[in-house]
């Protein structure tokens, strides 16, 4: 969904509500610090221009009342002075609005999103946001809203107040020339306004956010950009995203810069214009210096204008971010995170992930008892850790239902749902600290005795230590020690639910075999859950679900459908041939 100008505007002020004092403040304090600025131009000038005609200098039929000079010069040291204090309390209130408005903006969206992951760094269609654009967006994009608030509110409402009084003002002493400087703002308004601005920040915006995802990939991948040789095309793609960002740069100073032309050339006319205006010099030209003052006024306005509208293109990538809609309802009712095992249910589920062609899952059942040992089995993509997500809600089911305990999983409060049911995906990414804290990343209160035992039924106890570093994504630990640091994890959560995604993958058979034993041994009540490819391990099962193209296609207890040779037969089969294969070839190095 694209938000108007309007809806962003509302809704920067809605987040920000605390700072509008202090904005008004900082508004209130240009206005006069311009006001005083206006002055120490005029008066001197008018002084200087009085004293001439009076000296009889110049020729003038008003103005040859000249004020006193020290009054004068004693009127320009204190409005100096004024004036810098305001501009000092002015920089003061700006500054103190725009840090406070942007730790606003950043709980605001980071509460915003929370809710909506995972599926938002992994949904589909025009609301997926890659993890690099993601960073740039809750990063970049955010730092630059502060340029709404703190360099565009005060300067807009001053460039609006101060230039209308100073015409009045003018108006008021001499109609003429107030006429005429009601005409000059007005031209160099209407050049200086450039609905262009937003457009073209909303395309640069995103043309950042691309480059920004390219990069974070490339260091990403960074091993298998090397490996595969493809530095030289990541290089080339890159430029490719570059070019089209250096072409509207190009565009958008030639536009600017032609801009800037015309208003310089409409300032020279105009001022030759209002020379001849009255008869009154001192007057008119005090006027045309309290004018070209709030010209200048005018003319930033302009330049602001493109900071706003590249404020406002980044604000709206975060309000996209914000309003993804991805975040599941939370219900009320509470799940105990410990106790014995809770018994799942898929009643009849179906799910389609947004842009894809066809269902994932079709009307799946499954029952897994409080307690039970179930493990998901099937080929390669056929919706097995779909079934895991949706358990989770990362996404909704579109039909059917998940029962926990019997109730529909919707009715339950999100955060103690997932305190419930833990999960070891296949893709773990441990944080860049030490074993212990990445455990305490599950359960905070966890004793050190409490960490060891969860490390023991992982089998790690005796290969790493808690003060042990893990590395960048638990890359100083192997790909199995990862997996089973995650199940330790997992089992620190509380867990009465654990899914097991492939969770002995890179285990050898002994070792995958000694979890098992333990993870039984310690956890008798709890639900396991197993998604499976390894079928070595089926028998420890009380129950095997067989899928395939997003359907079960085959269910019940290991020893009774292998004695049916169905489909988990055929699995087997085809995977102790591929394994046979494998050690023939010599390419099982793995195990
Ligand atoms: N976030 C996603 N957006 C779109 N499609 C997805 C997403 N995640 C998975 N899919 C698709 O859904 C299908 C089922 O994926 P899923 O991961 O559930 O299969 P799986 O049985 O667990 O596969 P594997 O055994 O290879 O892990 C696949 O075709 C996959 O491409």
């Amino acid at each position: 969904m694209e938000p108007t100008v309007k809806q962003l505007v509302t809704w920067l002020i809605s987040i920000t509500r605390p700072v509008l004092a202090p904005l008004g403040v900082s508004t209130l304090c240009r206005i006069a610090n311009q006001v005083l600025g206006i002055l120490l131009y005029v008066v001197p000038v008018y002084a200087l221009v009085a004293h001439a005609v009076a000296m009889g200098a110049v020729d003038s039929d008003g103005g040859a009342n000249p004020p006193s000079i020290p009054v004068v010069i004693g009127f320009m040291i204190v409005a100096a002075l004024a004036k810098a204090f305001l501009r000092y309390l002015e920089h003061y209130f700006g500054h103190l609005v725009a840090f406070k408005a942007l730790e606003l903006i950043r709980v605001r969206v980071f509460r915003d999103i929370y809710p909506q992951a995972p599926a938002i760094v992994s949904a589909t269609g025009n609301r997926a946001v890659g993890s690099g654009d993601m960073l740039t967006r809750l990063t970049r994009d955010i730092s630059q809203i502060e340029v709404f608030f703190a360099h565009t509110t005060a300067p807009v409402i001053s460039a609006i107040i101060v230039p209308t009084c100073v015409v009045a003002c003018v108006a008021v002493i001499a109609p003429w020339q107030g006429l005429i400087a009601a005409i000059i703002l007005l031209i160099v308004t209407l050049i200086t306004i450039d609905t262009s601005a937003y457009r073209f920040a909303v395309r640069v915006t995103g043309r950042r956010g691309a480059l920004a995802q390219h990069i974070t990939d490339s260091v990403g991948g960074v091993a298998e950009v090397i490996g595969y040789d493809a530095e030289q095309r990541r290089h080339r793609e890159l430029s490719e995203l570059e070019i089209p960002l250096q072409h509207d740069y190009v565009r958008r100073s030639a536009l600017v810069g032609a801009r800037t032309g015309a208003v310089a050339a409409a300032r020279l006319a105009v001022l030759f214009m209002l020379l001849p205006a009255t008869d009154n010099l001192p007057v008119t030209v005090a006027a045309m210096f309290a004018v070209l003052r709030c010209w200048d006024m005018v003319n930033e306005v302009a330049d602001l204008g493109n900071h706003l509208s590249q404020s406002l293109a980044a604000a709206r990538r975060v309000w996209m971010l914000s309003h993804a809609g991805l975040a599941p309802t939370s219900g009320s009712a509470q799940l105990a995170p410990h106790g014995p095992g809770l018994s799942v249910e898929w009643c009849d589920v179906s799910y389609t992930y947004v842009g894809s062609p066809r269902p994932v899952v079709t009307g799946v059942n499954l029952a897994v008892p409080a307690g039970a040992w179930v493990t998901v089995v099937g080929t390669t993509g056929s919706g097995k850790s779909t079934l895991a997500k949706l358990l989770l809600r990362y996404w909704d089911v579109d039909d059917g239902a998940v029962l926990i305990d019997g109730r529909d999983h919707r009715e339950y409060d999100l955060d103690s749902l997932r305190a419930a049911v833990a999960v070891v995906t296949q893709d773990i990414r441990a944080m860049n600290t030490t074993v212990a804290d990445n455990l305490r990343l599950a359960q905070p209160t966890a004793t050190d005795a409490d960490l060891l035992a969860a490390l023991w039924v992982a089998c790690l106890d005796e290969e790493v230590r808690l003060a042990d570093p893990v590395g960048e994504g638990g890359s100083a630990l192997s790909g199995g020690q990862r997996q089973r640091l995650s199940l330790a994890q997992a089992l620190l959560r509380g867990g009465r639910v654990l899914v097991l995604d492939e969770f002995t993958a890179h285990l050898n058979p002994a070792l995958a075999a000694e979890v098992r034993r333990r993870l039984h041994a310690a956890h008798p009540d709890a639900t396991i859950i197993e998604i499976a490819h390894d079928l070595d391990n089926i028998t420890d099962s009380t129950w095997v679900a067989v899928m395939d193209q997003g359907r079960i296609v085959e269910q019940g207890s290991p020893a009774d459908l292998l004695a049916e040779q169905g489909a988990l037969y055929h699995l087997q089969h085809r995977d102790q041939e591929d394994q046979e294969k494998e050690e023939v070839s010599g390419v099982s190095g793995m195990h």
